[in-house]
């Protein structure tokens, strides 16, 4: 096989050669156990779907506590420059501590690739364990905005020159009288733009066209936050409906006729836009949206949603699934075909090098990244076996400690039973 190439991108579409190279960060904590198990079992299922014909060379970058080690940088240029080259890159998970120190380099990759969607996707396995009684009925994916909100770092910490310059010019020029504590308070600022929200809402709407899906929900705390959330759901409706004519049917078209020939009419005109196989474009307001994922989670399927927001959805998704232990995500700029493939969840500290959790997340990204790719019968291969291992009760300690009869393996264990039951 001839050697590694570099994938390239030709208005927005890939070209990926037979020998792609590509990047990865190992992560903090238990990025390199399941790195280590992740890549072996990837590695494996491309050789095994094609025979030798194709394969990833991959190429390691740094950030985190090994390129600061190595580097005194936490996210040098170079990973940067090398990830911009090679246009995709996965990672492990990347530490920020709490309450000070360096702001969030997972955050930082998204932000200077401008990797504006994080997309995550929360389907069921079967067989694995759920606090829901129907936990096949969650069939999600999340559209979390990726470079805006209040994850832009824009934070000036309490008694600091900066915030209170801020909290003068809130008093002196705009006429602020309700913060409550000015003395004592640290200020975050949250913005939200018409251009961030149209291009993420517009990649949502795309997927759940491309896909076949119902229904993409507007998640917003609009009610309170009116000019940054209740705008990204104006925004939402404008851009469905702008753009997308006739192959969307809009909650805000549904209130428009309601005003004009009642609620019956309504309900018929989208029903029959649910007929004719339109995409309903919907939105909830966050706090019932999290009570609702749980209680009628069929009734919801692609979610766009904010920064934070998206956060928190993520994580309770996951839990509805079996856990973070298996949930897969990318962070994609569907204009630039840049995206770095990663998990949802953190470096889990306590477990670091004990080869113990869970490597699925990972693995799952690097599935996501397979079919970016349009390997499909290598994803496929790495999924069914996913299944056949779950099936089989062969498990990590996530899922073992709420199975009955299972047998707990190690991540490198977990790892090599994937390969073992593939195909
Ligand atoms: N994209 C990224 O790189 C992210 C980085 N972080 C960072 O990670 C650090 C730790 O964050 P924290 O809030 O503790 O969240 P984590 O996601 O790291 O861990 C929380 C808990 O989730 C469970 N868990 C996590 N990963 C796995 C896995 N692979 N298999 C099985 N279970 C798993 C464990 O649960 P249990 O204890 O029940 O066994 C673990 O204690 C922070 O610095 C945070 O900023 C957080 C999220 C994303
Ligand atoms: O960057 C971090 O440390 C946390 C990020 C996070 O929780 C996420 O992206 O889901
Ligand atoms: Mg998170």
């Amino acid at each position: 096989m001839a050697n590694g190439e570099r994938i390239t991108v030709d208005n927005g579409v890939l070209n990926v050669p037979n020998k792609p190279i590509i990047p990865f960060i190992e992560g903090d904590g238990i990025g390199p156990d399941i790195w280590a198990a992740a890549s072996k079992v990837l590695e494996a299922a491309v050789e095994k779907a094609y025979n030798g014909e194709k394969g990833i060379e991959w190429k390691e970058v740094l950030a985190g506590q090994k390129a600061y080690d190595k580097t005194g940088e936490w996210l040098p240029a170079e990973t940067l420059d090398v990830i911009r080259e090679y246009i995709l890159a996965i990672k492990g998970p990347l530490t920020t501590p709490i309450g000070g120190g360096i702001r969030s380099l997972n955050v930082a990759l998204r932000q200077e690739l401008d990797l504006f969607t994080c997309l995550r996707p929360v389907r069921y396995f079967k067989g694995v364990p759920s606090p829901l009684k129907k936990p096949e009925d969650t069939d999600m994916v999340i559209f979390r905005e990726n470079t805006e909100d209040i994850y832009a770092g824009i934070e000036y910490a309490k008694g600091s020159d900066e915030v209170k310059k801020v909290i003068q010019f809130l008093q002196d020029e705009m006429g602020v009288k309700n913060i409550r504590f000015p003395e004592t308070s640290g200020i975050g600022i949250k913005p939200v733009s018409e251009e961030g929200t149209k291009r993420l809402v517009r990649a949502a709407i795309e997927y759940a066209l491309t896909e076949g899906r119902k229904s993409v929900t507007l998640v917003h705390k609009g009610n309170i936050m009116k000019f940054t959330e209740g705008a990204f759901k104006n925004w939402g409706y404008e851009v469905a409906e702008q753009e997308f004519g006739n192959k969307v049917f809009t909650w805000a078209e549904y209130d428009r006729i309601v005003e004009k020939d009642g609620k019956d009419a309504a309900n018929k005109a989208q029903a029959d836009a649910e007929a004719e196989g339109k995409i309903i474009i919907k939105d909830s307001i966050a706090d019932i949206f999290l009570q609702q994922i749980l209680t009628r989670p069929a009734e919801f399927d692609v979610v766009a949603t904010m920064n934070l927001n998206g956060d928190y959805v993520s994580d309770a998704l996951a839990a509805q699934v079996g856990g973070i232990g298996i949930a897969p995500g990318a962070n994609i700029n569907y204009e630039t075909g840049h995206a770095i493939f990663e998990a949802t969840h953190g470096t889990a500290p306590k477990y670091a090098g004990l080869d113990k959790v869970n490597p699925s997340s990972v693995l799952l990204s690097g599935v996501l990244m397979l079919e970016h790719i349009g390997w499909t019968e290598a994803a496929e291969l790495v999924m069914k076996s996913i299944e056949k291992t779950i099936a089989s009760k062969v498990v990590t300690y996530d899922f073992a400690r709420l199975m009955d009869g299972a047998t707990e393996v190690k991540c490198s264990e977990f790892g090599n039973e994937l390969i073992k039951n593939m195909g």
